[in-house]
């Protein structure tokens, strides 16, 4: 009987229904921050498989198409296991690749988060590469098509078209692949481990794409972890703190987590960032209203102990940084946290967590 299914605690949008049809959900989705995804039109077993082949490169390969030496914050490339973590008292065991808008050869960088794509040696023509460059066009359509959906759902005081206009060349695809906890024993004996530090997303939207394996979760309002379900065929959107900011608070920013796989176990995702413009700035009035960190509950806090997040809202200029900064200026400076938190760096050492 209908009374007794259990009901699903990540609610579920389907993209080929009209907006108006889909209001309930997106409002259970605006309140969680997250909704499941379907009638979204991609290929996901076809791009996971695509990023399987990547990571399967040797080593030293996938080494020299590493980012984060020359351009601090720059975000595009090979991440080599322990080369970031949210929380810097964690190791996070996954490695990672991060691509987005292919910019032509010799094109002028326009700020720190254009650039080229820095794909490993030798893949010109792989058919693993050419799924993943469509897949980043495919996605970042799909995400597209969903926060207007979202904002027309939601009659979001924010014009639904403009949420990611001009991010399309600056928004970050991130695939990850996690190892189970006992792999790796001799990078960072004693350290803590897990797949993503607890944290918010710092920018409009995410799309996710996970393989079966699990692991994602997310804090509901009453501090408890809601495991985000790995179903074949559809993806999740979370929508992160930008958006939240924009919304004036319509619009939740989850702080979730990833659990590391069961042992003898992978897993691999697909994370699209969705950014606005590099320029975007947030409206005075918006600026002024925000809560930091984000509309969450106490019991989300305590759920969480540290977590990272766009601005730390015990810091006296994060409120002034917020109204007067560019968005794109904002999360350069998360990128370099992160990083500064890699295993064997000063503020690793130092075991310091910015919140
Ligand atoms: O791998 C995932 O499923 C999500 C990772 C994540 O939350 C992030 O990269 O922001
Ligand atoms: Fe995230």
């Amino acid at each position: 009987a209908l009374c007794c299914q259990p009901r699903p605690s990540v609610p579920l949008v389907d993209l080929r229904a009209p907006a108006s049809v889909q209001r309930e959900a997106w409002a259970a989705g605006a309140a969680l921050g997250a909704v499941r995804l379907v009638g979204h039109d991609l290929d996901i077993a076809a791009a996971l498989n695509a990023s399987r082949s990547l990571f399967a490169l040797p080593e030293p390969t996938k080494l020299a198409a590493g980012s984060l030496d020359g351009r601090p914050g720059f975000q595009r490339g090979y991440l080599a296991i322990g080369g970031e973590s949210g929380l810097a008292a964690n190791l996070e065991l996954k490695e990672g690749f991060c691509y987005g808008y292919e910019w032509p050869a010799n094109a002028p960088v326009e700020n720190g988060l254009c650039g080229p794509n820095l794909w490993p040696e030798g893949s010109e023509g792989a058919p693993w590469r050419a799924e993943l460059t469509h897949y980043f066009h495919a996605a970042a359509g799909a995400m597209q098509r969903a926060t207007a959906h979202m904002a027309e759902a939601l009659l979001l005081p924010v014009d639904a078209a403009s949420l990611l206009r001009g991010g399309e060349r600056i928004s970050i695809m991130r695939l990850f692949h996690y190892f189970s906890a006992a792999e790796h024993a001799h990078i960072a004996p004693g350290k803590p481990r897990t797949g993503s530090s607890a944290h918010t997303d710092w920018h409009v939207a995410t799309l996710i794409a996970q393989d079966g394996t699990g692991g994602l979760q997310l804090l509901g309002a009453d501090g408890a972890w809601v495991g985000v379900p790995p179903l074949a065929g559809e993806v999740v959107v979370l929508l992160g703190d930008y958006l939240h900011l924009l919304s004036r608070g319509a619009t939740h920013s989850p702080i979730h987590r990833v659990l590391l796989p069961p042992e003898r176990r992978h897993r691999y995702s697909l994370t699209l960032f969705g950014y606005p413009s590099f320029d975007a700035t947030l409206p005075a009035e918006a600026a002024a209203a925000a809560e930091l960190p984000p509309s969450h509950t106490r019991a989300q806090l305590a759920a969480a102990g540290a977590f990272n997040t766009l601005v730390n809202g015990s810091d006296p200029q994060a409120r002034l940084r917020l109204a007067e900064e560019a968005f794109g200026d904002l999360v350069l400076d998360k990128w370099r946290g992160v990083a500064a938190n890699r295993v064997g760096s000063r503020s690793d050492r130092a075991g310091s967590d910015a919140v």
